[in-house]
């Protein structure tokens, strides 16, 4: 598949090689485009834009538009709030839906932000949260697990959990599989409805290109929504929102995990971020992914040998981004940067680099191995200047 035609769908900074779309997508001009028409709308239409323009139904909308991305039904994704929120929203919805069970399963490679809102609350359910080995998890599981909840690509190195084995394990103890697809969403051929998770969450602003703060999603398997009462019941997932009941009673289906008012500029970023997956195949996205992540690993194998790869060899095994090891990242990660490639350290002592063929192609993979090569090489990031000179990476 030829995608010369995606990269030019994005406005990309001239001189900058971008292999960091796995933090923070580059801009697509139709979200740049949507965003103005939505301040234009509000300029305009004022509080009718609610209505007038849809505002209201973006939640919903934009659920429907990424559900095809993760191979969900429309109708089981709603879009909005924080990833973490969304992490603490499923989680607690799986977890009243096996009341009788006392474990949340999760492994090592888990994101922070999901461990600490699993930690938290198990410490107030008197539950126990279990944090495993990503390889241990299979095991780990038994007849006190509530919840399996994993990131299935694993933030820094990429692995790749076997969502379906996993999900089918999970469910074969009676407990019920919920995923993060931050690091999967955009980047991997997902298939929530046949790998059988029974929640998941994810990011926009990484390969889905919302834009930075762009909302989060969260899909729930058909059947199970209808058992549950949001932790976290606002006016907006509430059937009748603007009946303004003193009590609650969830929306239909996924609508309930809505819970305020909607960040309408975020919303209408995504929504023209997401028109430029329009007519692609996940399944050559991905394969595309990899052969630039060959490239670039033959490449740093041959010219940076220095740099070790942590991710698995392996590409059915690991998501769209790859990690090399080495126990300076932070300070040539800072090098890179100088010269135009942009990826980003993940402490102790990662250097990551994501592959992202919507708007990366061999040539940017070769330009980053010519920088690579030179920094390491030279050992540019001794300089004694350059090491006073640098400020944060993120
Ligand atoms: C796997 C994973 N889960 C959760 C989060 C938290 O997302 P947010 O900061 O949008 O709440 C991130 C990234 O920040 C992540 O990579
Ligand atoms: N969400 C981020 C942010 O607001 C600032 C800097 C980085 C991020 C990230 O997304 C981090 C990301 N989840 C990671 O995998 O490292």
């Amino acid at each position: 598949m030829d995608f010369s035609a995606t990269r030019a769908l994005f406005d990309l900074p001239d001189g900058i090689c971008y292999l960091d779309g796995n933090s923070l997508g580059p801009q697509p001009r139709a979200a740049a485009s949507a965003a103005a028409r939505a301040l234009g709308e509000w300029q305009g239409q004022l509080i009718g834009g609610w209505n007038g323009a849809g505002w209201m139904d973006l939640p919903v909308a934009l659920g429907a538009a990424i559900a095809p991305l993760i191979g969900a039904a429309p109708d089981t994704v709603v879009v909005g709030e924080t990833l973490s929120i969304r992490v603490h929203q499923a989680l607690m919805a799986a977890l009243d839906l096996r009341p009788e069970r006392t474990e949340i399963v999760t492994d090592s490679g888990n994101f922070p932000s999901d461990i600490y809102i699993a930690a938290e609350i198990a410490r107030r359910r008197g539950l126990t949260l279990r944090v495993v080995a990503p390889d241990a998890v299979e095991t780990a599981l038994g007849p006190q697990t509530a919840v399996l909840m994993l990131t299935e690509v694993d933030y820094r190195t990429a692995r790749r959990h076997d969502m379906a084995r996993l999900s089918a394990r999970a469910h074969e103890v009676g407990a019920l599989a919920l995923w993060d697809l931050a690091h999967s969403a955009g980047a991997v051929p997902l298939d929530l409805a046949g790998a059988g998770a029974d929640f998941a969450v994810g990011c926009t602003y990484k390969y889905l290109n919302g834009g930075p703060g762009s909302p989060a999603f969260l899909h729930a398997a058909p059947g199970l929504i209808e058992a549950v009462t949001p932790a976290l019941p606002g006016w907006l997932g509430h059937a009748a929102p603007f009946g303004f009941d003193m009590d609650y009673a969830p929306a239909p289906g996924v609508a309930r995990m809505r819970i305020g008012t909607p960040p309408v500029l975020q919303m209408a970023a995504l929504q023209g971020a997401l028109t430029v997956w329009k007519g692609l195949s996940m399944t050559e996205v991905f394969a595309t992914a990899q052969g630039l992540a060959q490239r670039l690993i033959d490449g740093v194998a041959a010219r940076a040998p220095a740099l070790r790869l942590a991710s698995p060899e392996d590409p059915a095994r690991r998501g769209s981004h790859l990690a090399f090891a080495h126990p300076e990242a932070q300070a040539i990660m800072r090098a890179f940067i100088a010269r135009g490639l942009v990826g980003d350290f993940r402490a102790p002592d990662i250097v990551r680099l994501a592959l992202t063929p919507l708007y990366i192609g061999p040539a940017d993979i070769d330009r980053a191995l010519d920088i690579i090569a030179e920094v390491m090489t030279s050992r540019a990031w001794e300089d004694p200047a350059f090491a006073a000179s640098a400020g944060p990476v993120t």
